[in-house]
């Protein structure tokens, strides 16, 4: 826009304005030059605040929007089935996992969809063994009830179970005397671990966490169905638990497969 011209622009008027104020307080532009700054400035100035009006204007509109919050991340803790009235006479496999980063979890999770898939007529249970009981005589009434079991259970600290474990495996491990109360329950453990540690997957009696569960539910009745697994985390503990299950199938085609279902051996044997 040239000075002068016959139209004027906002920015004349605001020019114009700020001029007269600028003389009210007895300030004096006089030559050119400092008009010319003067228009620059006010030109600058009143970007600025159309730029800071816009984003206040934004962050209002956005907050009057009613945006839920995110939501937590949801646990990776999924009951793969519930058990309901149709549920009844199938097969219950109860998969726990003692874990703290959460490895275990992931272990179990995968072998219960795994599994779930290779035996359709059976129902695999993932439980977080601290939410397995509320109190301890509960451990007691709902192993008792179990069948089929598999246990995944990390090693911590000074080669100590996991927070999530420890109640149970207090309870557990305090309760010899309780003689073969747990006939009716096959199970299976893989223990996680890190050679790297000191208490490599072992806890106070430098045993294993994982074996001491294994060795302990052997002597009160119950049958292992596959050797303990042992999942070295420095060593690539994915192969661990890959080598394991493979030792595991097999075992469960004999407890979980109807007869009329072999043909998923190979299925599952080209995968
Ligand atoms: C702080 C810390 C302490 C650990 N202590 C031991 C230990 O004493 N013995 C052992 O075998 N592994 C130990 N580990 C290795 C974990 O058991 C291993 O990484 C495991 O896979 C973790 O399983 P999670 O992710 O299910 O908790 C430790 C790991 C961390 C981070």
């Amino acid at each position: 826009m040239q000075i002068g011209s016959e139209k004027a622009s906002s920015l004349d008027l605001l020019s114009a304005v700020v001029a007269s104020l600028s003389d009210g307080y007895g300030l004096d532009y006089g030559t050119g030059d400092a008009f010319v700054e003067n228009r620059l400035l006010i030109a600058v100035l009143s970007i600025v605040i159309v730029v800071l009006v816009g984003c206040v204007a934004i962050f209002f509109i956005w907050r009057s929007s009613g945006r839920k919050p995110a939501e937590p991340p949801k646990p990776l803790v999924v009951k793969t089935q519930m058990d309901t009235e149709e549920d009844q006479g199938k097969k219950k496999v109860t998969v726990f996992f003692g874990t703290q980063t959460r490895t275990a979890e992931r272990f179990a999770k995968a072998l219960a969809e795994e599994a779930k898939a290779r035996y359709p007529n059976a129902i695999f249970k993932l439980v977080d063994i601290d939410e397995y009981a509320t109190e301890d005589d509960e451990y007691e009434e709902n192993l008792k009830k179990e069948s089929l079991a598999l246990f995944f259970l990390a090693t911590y600290g000074d080669g100590e179970p996991t927070d999530n474990a420890a109640r149970f495996y207090k309870w557990f491990t305090e309760g010899k005397e309780r003689g073969t109360w747990l006939e009716n329950l096959q199970f299976g453990v893989f223990s996680l671990g890190n050679q790297k540690y000191e208490h490599f997957n072992k806890v106070w009696h430098d045993e294993i966490v994982a074996v001491v569960v294994d060795e302990l539910l052997h002597e009160q009745g119950t049958k292992h169905i596959v050797q303990v697994g042992l999942g070295d985390d420095d060593q690539g503990i994915e192969d661990d638990f890959s080598a394991w299950r493979e030792l595991l199938w097999p075992e469960l085609d004999k407890l979980l497969q109807d007869e009329n279902e072999t043909g998923r051996d190979a299925l599952y044997k080209d995968n």
